[in-house]
């Protein structure tokens, strides 16, 4: 079982996430929606220990708390630790060291859609291809909870598709992934959950059965529905 309970963050003065409670019984997917700046990335950021929490906050994952999770959790923001000159095999060869858990048979697997070419410096991909780069680390770990931060804003659609139809085969089964994304209607079939984001805090926390079943609406309508008054004149 993974735990968040308690969980609030601040910058300076300004409130970021209140009061931030959520379990998940893996396996299962969860979508992480909200507007610009509400706290999706920050959220991660916390579960991955790379920043911390106000003091009460409780973050655990099978009772493990602190490094121990931290081992758990795959995360990559971002890249900015790799020297300019690095290729992607060098890049890998540093993430080998370092993640013990990383699987070198997932990587090739996840290639063949990705097809990065190893011999590539990182600093020439472009902004879809780092995307490429930053999800395949990720999900080559065996990690017990995932979080893929908008993993596909820049990749083409084609490939998008078909990362996410096959990402359930590459995470292992024991696996939460956490995904946010502004592209609702694209995760909508594969995610089991959502957690909806507002004004600090989690608004909704639903299964995609249960919007479906009790609310008879699309992912993308019940979040316009729930996040703005009026709808702002939206057609649901
Ligand atoms: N390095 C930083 N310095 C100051 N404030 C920051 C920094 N990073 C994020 N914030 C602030 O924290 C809040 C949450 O940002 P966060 O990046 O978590 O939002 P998000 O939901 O991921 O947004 P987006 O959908 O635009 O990616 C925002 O108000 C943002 O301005």
């Amino acid at each position: 079982m993974f735990k968040v309970a308690g969980l609030n963050y601040a910058r300076g003065r300004c409130s970021v996430l209140q009061d931030i409670n959520f379990e998940s019984d893996a396996p299962e997917i969860i979508g992480v929606l909200g507007e610009n700046g509400v706290g999706k990335t920050t959220l991660m950021r916390l579960i991955a220990g790379a920043v911390m929490p106000k003091k009460g906050a409780s973050i655990t994952l099978d009772g493990l708390a602190g490094y121990a999770l931290k081992s758990a959790v795959a995360f990559i923001p971002n890249l900015n630790w790799v020297r300019k000159r690095d290729t992607i095999a060098e890049v890998l060869d540093f993430y080998r060291a370092g993640y013990p858990d990383f699987n070198q048979e997932r990587w090739n697997e996840v290639n063949k859609t990705l097809r990065l070419n190893e011999q590539d410096q990182v600093s020439a991909l472009s902004k879809g291809m780092l995307e490429r780069l930053i999800f395949a680390l990720t999900v080559s770990r065996d990690a017990k909870v995932f979080m893929l931060d908008e993993p596909f804003s820049g990749v083409d659609v084609l490939t998008r598709r078909k990362l996410l139809q096959t990402l359930i085969q590459w995470v292992p089964e024991d696996a939460t992934i956490l995904m946010s994304t502004h592209e609702i209607a694209e995760i909508e079939p594969v995610i089991d959950r959502v957690l909806i984001l507002k004004d600090a805090h989690i608004i909704v926390d639903q299964t995609i059965d249960d919007i479906r079943d009790n609310e008879h609406m699309t992912l993308e309508q019940y979040y316009v529905q729930r996040y703005v008054e009026d709808n702002w004149g939206i057609e649901l």
